[in-house]
């Protein structure tokens, strides 16, 4: 059942992305992921605790969608998931002194949930890396780039994603910089 966070009317609109295995890759593209935002589409470690580093004030996660639902048939193969298969999704914002720099997607499959797993459901305005990179079981594979489409200036152009693996099991986190972030 959604929870009541996903009747927020403003969600961050995640825009379709096309997603490459390296930051070269996606260059050959598009060159923008040498610039700027090269610096974030690169980032090792939490990715919150980055941009917490970067406020001035205050850092805060803002929950826009969350809930059960069916992910895109991209999001479902790359996690190696029946087509239609409902997981965990959480759609948020990630703000930096009060400014929206980053949307960031997650898809969590129903296996994730269980066991110590249920957490990730009442993760409420906590970040997830936080919950991530403090338990030694779930492991991050790889970062992938991804080049955003039909987009304007005000939404994200470029983004970055990868899997947390425990065991077998994995959840996909995307996160879609905003030109905020890296045009301040
Ligand atoms: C995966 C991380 O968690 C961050 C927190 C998120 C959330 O709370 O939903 C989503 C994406 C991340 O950037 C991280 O810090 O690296």
């Amino acid at each position: 059942m959604p929870s009541k966070d996903s009747d927020h009317r403003n969600g961050p609109i995640i825009p379709p992305t096309r997603w490459y295995r390296s930051l070269a890759a996606a260059g050959l593209h598009n060159p923008a992921v040498h610039g700027p935002a090269r610096h974030w589409l690169q980032v090792e470690g939490s990715f919150t605790r980055a941009l917490q580093q970067q406020c001035r004030y205050r850092f805060h996660v803002e929950v826009c969608n969350e809930g059960f639902a069916v992910p895109t048939l991209e999001e479902a193969r790359r996690l190696g998931l029946a087509p239609r298969q409902r997981a965990w999704i959480r759609e948020v914002r990630l703000c930096g002194d009060s400014q929206p720099w980053v949307l960031a997607r997650t898809v969590i499959p129903l296996a994730c949930l269980e066991g110590k797993g249920r957490r990730l459901r009442n993760l409420g305005n906590k970040p997830l890396g936080a919950y991530l990179f403090s338990r030694p079981e779930w492991l991050r594979g790889p970062l992938e780039t991804g080049l955003c489409q039909n987009t304007d200036d005000q939404q994200p152009q470029l983004a970055r994603r990868s899997l947390f693996h425990r065991g077998n099991e994995a959840l996909m986190v995307g996160e879609y910089l905003l030109p905020t972030l890296y045009q301040r």
